[in-house]
């Protein structure tokens, strides 16, 4: 059986700071291209692989991946809250299949989700009720970080079942990611109230969210005009890493180290596990074919900004 992808970087700050013109008008373009995809394709279940930014995973509790049985947005950012449709028997079925292949992968019957998982299903579907979805979590920004071999083997897992659904119509989605170092408290270096954040900040006051969101906000502004002091950006190994996902074989992902992905990418470089698990997911179908790759880096919206669609050969 078939399947197709969309991946994709995702920003909050699309909705709150402007690129140039020229910028922003390639990224409708990259949008719009791949909605068309996606509408040609008319997808019967979409399975989303995103990050969660401490809106619904805290460190009281912190997987590296799950699979939702229900799930619901929590509206940061300005993005729709409520209730995604979730298939909970295909869900529940997806994940015995998982751990049957050696996986060890949490599951929430009350998955709560952010503008990661949340931002592609409404650039592609104008949505998050519109075609049933699967979310699977995948962890990208707190510490520690599983070996990208196991984010590649999660990715396989779930498209060799995908590939066993003959009745549906699969797009894998990937969000996050490139390069990119956004003003996202860590563990180590934060402060007592950054900590009680990370510990177990669900469901802040409108005035809390507020604050913390526009501290993002600035900080994209500033990292335009060149006063922020967070990591640069990196096209170099954005587009590199975008390469490889295109020929199909993963394997040389395998090497990368959380360290160095940091190191080179910024803190927030590891969304890119979504990329890798859903091109892993694709290429159990069978050989693949990307149809469209867009990349720029954009400072605006603190992200290397890429947008690919693939399809079964
Ligand atoms: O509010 C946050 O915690 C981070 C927001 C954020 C900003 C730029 C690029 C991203 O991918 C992203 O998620
Ligand atoms: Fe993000």
């Amino acid at each position: 059986m078939s399947l197709a992808l969309v991946c994709m970087s995702h920003s909050p700050l699309l909705e709150f700071n402007d690129p140039p013109a020229d910028v922003k008008a390639e990224v409708e373009d990259a949008f719009a291209t791949a909605r068309s995809f996606v509408h040609d394709y008319d997808p019967t279940l979409v399975v989303s692989f995103a990050p969660d930014h401490y809106n619904g995973f805290f460190y009281d509790l912190m997987p590296p991946f799950c699979i939702g049985y229900e799930a619901l947005g929590v509206g940061d950012y300005g993005t729709t809250a409520g209730p995604l449709d979730v298939p909970t028997p295909i869900a529940e079925q997806l994940a015995a299949w998982v751990a049957d292949h050696d996986l060890d992968v949490a599951i929430s019957r009350k998955m709560e989700i952010d503008h990661g998982a949340i931002q592609p299903l409404e650039i592609l579907f104008g949505g998050i009720d519109e075609v049933p979805t699967i979310p699977v979590f995948v962890n990208g920004v707190a510490k520690p970080f599983v070996k990208m071999s196991r984010v590649r083997r999660l990715g396989e897992a779930i498209g060799s079942f995908l590939a066993t659904l003959h009745g549906e119509r699969v797009l894998v989605v990937g969000s996050g990611g490139l390069s990119h170092d956004p003003p996202v408290p860590q563990w180590a270096t934060a402060d007592d109230a950054q900590r009680a954040l990370l510990l177990d900040g669900r469901h802040p006051t409108a005035a809390a969210r507020d604050a913390r969101q526009q501290r993002v906000i600035d900080t994209g502004k500033a990292f335009a005009a060149g006063t922020a002091t967070i990591q640069d950006l990196n096209p170099v190994w954005d587009r590199a890493l975008m390469r490889t996902l295109a020929t199909g074989d993963l394997s040389p992902i395998d090497a990368m180290t959380p360290e160095q992905m940091a190191l080179d990418a910024g803190n927030s470089a590891h969304e890119v596990r979504t990329w890798v698990a859903a091109f892993a997911a694709l290429g159990q179908a069978g050989p693949y074919d990307v149809l469209s790759s867009c990349y720029r880096p954009i400072r605006e919206y603190i992200a290397g900004f890429g947008v690919m669609t693939a399809r079964t050969s």
